[in-house]
């Protein structure tokens, strides 16, 4: 039996943007691939206190010979804050940091967020790289070049679109990832082939047990599916004007458990989670699709271990309120995804919200 550890390379098309996002083992070690992607002298590290520890030493001894510093983030999405923006600012000019410099990402998508965000922002831009550490930064928030950080008002509501040069998943860095983290990244794994991919959503029904007993080849191929399709609508529309919305299936209401839960119930996949099938039950309401397909959600997300229930404790009316603040809205009407069914997600302008708002309250 061969043990070999499966590779992928796929290539994210942006003219002069486009990028390469490796998936393999060890890759963090393999400096020359990556410090090839440094152009200048200066790199500044943002990583956050769990991670740097277990991974810092094996990026750094890859920057041998530049000016290099690090900041770390306290861990948690309450960090993912302007505050730290701030803050990794202040590191870069500490570092002396020219506009050739580059930051790189070690971590999760809280640092991948931050970090991105703090790249667009320094001398009005300079260069990342993202090396994800945990299954939904590699499946998604890595590639695609959404960064930001959070207000207290909402998710993600400050932010710029930033594409890193390149994005190195190195899988082996999964081994120290806890359960509950592995199981909200596939979460975003599922969202993709719920999107527009019925043919990868009955693959993941057929190799969930493999997944959740993290097989490497199947792992590998679930990562590499998920991140060749985001890849794809990215290519055709990087700033969000149409079908990139799409991939925000779930989030308005999974943005809201989030939020509401001040980020100490819900992990960003758990409320994708719970979101999905909330904008599957609304879909079904509308006429729009079919309670097998509801049904086929819920029962994929359950083998993987993911949560189906709006946990105990929330408001309807506060949901909807932080709903109302979301990024896809306009002319003050819900702009929410929905779907026809696997693989056939829609975005529906003018949502009434007596019709969320039942589906909310037949959740609690
Ligand atoms: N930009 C995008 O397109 C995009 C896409 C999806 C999600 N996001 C954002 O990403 C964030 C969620 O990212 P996340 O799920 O990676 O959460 P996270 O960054 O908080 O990481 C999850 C936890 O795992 C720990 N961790 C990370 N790597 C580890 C490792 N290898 N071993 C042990 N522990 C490790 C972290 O310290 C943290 O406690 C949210 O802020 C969400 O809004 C952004
Ligand atoms: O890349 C995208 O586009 C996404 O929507 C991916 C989402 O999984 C991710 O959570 C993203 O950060 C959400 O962005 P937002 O614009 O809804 O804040
Ligand atoms: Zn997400």
């Amino acid at each position: 039996m061969s043990t070999t550890t499966p590779q992928e390379t796929i290539h994210v098309t942006l003219g002069e943007r486009s990028y390469t996002v490796w998936i393999g083992r060890d890759l963090l070690d393999d400096h020359a691939r990556w410090r090839a992607m440094l152009r200048g002298r200066h790199a500044l590290v943002i990583s956050n206190r769990t991670i740097a520890p277990l991974y810092l030493e094996r990026l750094t001894r890859g920057l041998d010979g530049l000016h290099w510093s690090s900041f770390l983030l306290e861990d948690g999405e309450a960090h993912k804050s302007f505050a730290n923006v701030g803050l990794a600012l202040e590191a870069l000019a500490t570092l002396g940091a020219t506009r050739d410099a580059c930051i790189i990402a070690l971590g999760g998508g809280v640092v991948g967020d931050l970090a991105g965000f703090t790249a667009a922002c320094w001398m009005r831009g300079i260069d990342f790289i993202q090396m994800p550490t945990t299954l939904l930064s590699m499946v998604d928030s890595s590639v695609g070049g959404k960064t930001g950080v959070n207000l207290p008002a909402g998710k993600n509501l400050v932010g710029a679109f930033h594409q890193p040069r390149a994005v190195v998943a190195d899988i082996g860095t999964l081994d120290s990832l806890p359960a509950r983290e592995y199981r909200a990244g596939m979460a975003e794994v599922i969202k993709g082939a719920a999107i527009g991919d019925a043919i990868f959503f009955n693959w993941l029904e057929q190799h969930a047990q493999a997944l959740a007993a993290r097989d490497e080849t199947a792992l590998v191929q679930a990562i590499a599916t998920k991140v060749r399709y985001k890849a794809g609508v990215v290519a055709r529309d990087e700033t969000e004007q149409g079908e990139r919305a799409l991939l925000n299936l779930g989030h308005t209401f999974g943005h809201a458990l989030e939020t509401a839960g001040h980020y100490t119930t819900l992990l960003h996949g758990e409320g994708v989670a719970v979101g999905m099938l909330l904008a599957a039950r609304l879909s079904e309401r509308l006429g729009m699709s079919h309670s097998t397909d509801t049904l086929r959600l819920e029962q994929l997300l359950k083998a993987i271990g993911l949560p189906t229930d709006v946990p105990t404790g929330y408001d309807p009316e506060q949901l909807l309120a932080l709903m109302r603040l979301d990024k896809k809205n306009t002319a003050g009407t819900l702009r929410l995804i929905l779907w026809h069914g696997i693989g056939l997600a829609e975005i529906i302008s003018g949502v009434d919200e007596a019709d969320v708002l039942a589906v909310l309250r037949e959740a609690m």
